[in-house]
């Protein structure tokens, strides 16, 4: 048996000089960086930068014009054969309609690892129980997941990644719309997961947040402008550059409560 909460190999993350189209209107342009293996990353830019365009791409929904992405040495679509790639998409991307319970979109995470009958192994039901668990879903794992509230939503998305045990994980804007208990909660989640070797990508607008617990920045406005350690890159100038000469990062020390 597996153990509860697995160590995983720590992986790099390269996406090398891509263009990604919408109708043939390309909205990320020449886009490079690197993820250090077993790292957290922010991913900071304006509405409208890229950010979801570029999980997209790294995930596979959207083929890159040019350029590639490598996860592991493996193209993308290699990698997501193997289950390496988890994704938590932003809440609006989601139908909360589907008739669909808590519980039956976290065994969603599972099925790259059935057979095409997709019918749950003993196994399958242990990590659902589990995730929901760590997340702390598990009393409500019966409701229609139309009938949670926004911090409970990301939540459940953060347990689908999780059963899917990809050591990547990609996270579209989770603090959207949690409070701060629950931010402080996801937070400590991500810490743990970089502990045992997950290598995160995650979009924020919470700026005061981010170098409590990132190791690295990816700057992106229709393009990559600058990443690298938060130390290095984490910049007055970087923001200037990136949000276009507004933002100030020393001003969301002082504030907590700021999001752009
Ligand atoms: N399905 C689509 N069809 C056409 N254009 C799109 C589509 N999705 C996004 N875009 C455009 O691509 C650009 C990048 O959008 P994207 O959603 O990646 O930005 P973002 O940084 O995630 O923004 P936000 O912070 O508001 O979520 C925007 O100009 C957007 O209008």
């Amino acid at each position: 048996m597996r153990n509860k909460y697995m160590t995983v190999e720590p992986i790099s993350v390269l996406v090398e000089d891509i263009n990604v189209a919408y109708h043939e209107k390309v909205v990320l342009h020449n886009a490079t960086f690197e993820l250090k293996p077993g790292c957290i990353a922010a991913l900071v830019g304006p509405n409208g930068g890229g950010k979801s365009t570029l999980f997209k791409a790294i995930m596979g929904f959207l083929t890159p014009h040019r350029g590639r992405v490598v996860i592991k040495d493996l193209p993308i679509r290699k990698a997501q054969q193997k289950q390496i790639v988890a994704y938590v998409p932003q809440s609006e991307e989601v139908d909360w309609n589907f008739p669909v319970s808590v519980e039956d979109v976290v065994m969603m995470g599972r099925y790259g690892h059935m057979n095409w009958l997709r019918i749950p192994s003993a196994e399958d039901h242990r990590i659902v129980r589990e995730t929901l668990e760590r997340v702390g879903m598990y009393s409500l794992r019966r409701r229609q997941i139309g009938e949670l509230s926004g911090g409970q939503r990301k939540r459940v998305f953060l347990a689908r990644a999780l059963a899917q045990q990809g050591t990547v994980m990609l996270l579209d804007e989770p603090f959207t719309g949690v409070d701060a208990n629950t931010e402080k909660e996801i937070i400590e989640l991500l810490i743990t997961l970089r502990a045992q070797g997950h290598t995160i990508l995650i979009s924020t607008h919470d700026l005061g947040s981010i170098s409590t617990f990132c190791d690295q920045v990816v700057f992106i406005n229709r393009t990559i402008l600058a990443y690298g350690s938060v130390e290095d890159v984490f910049t007055d100038d970087n923001l200037a550059m990136t949000f276009g000469g507004v933002l100030h990062h020393r001003s969301f020390y002082n504030n907590k409560e700021s999001k752009i």
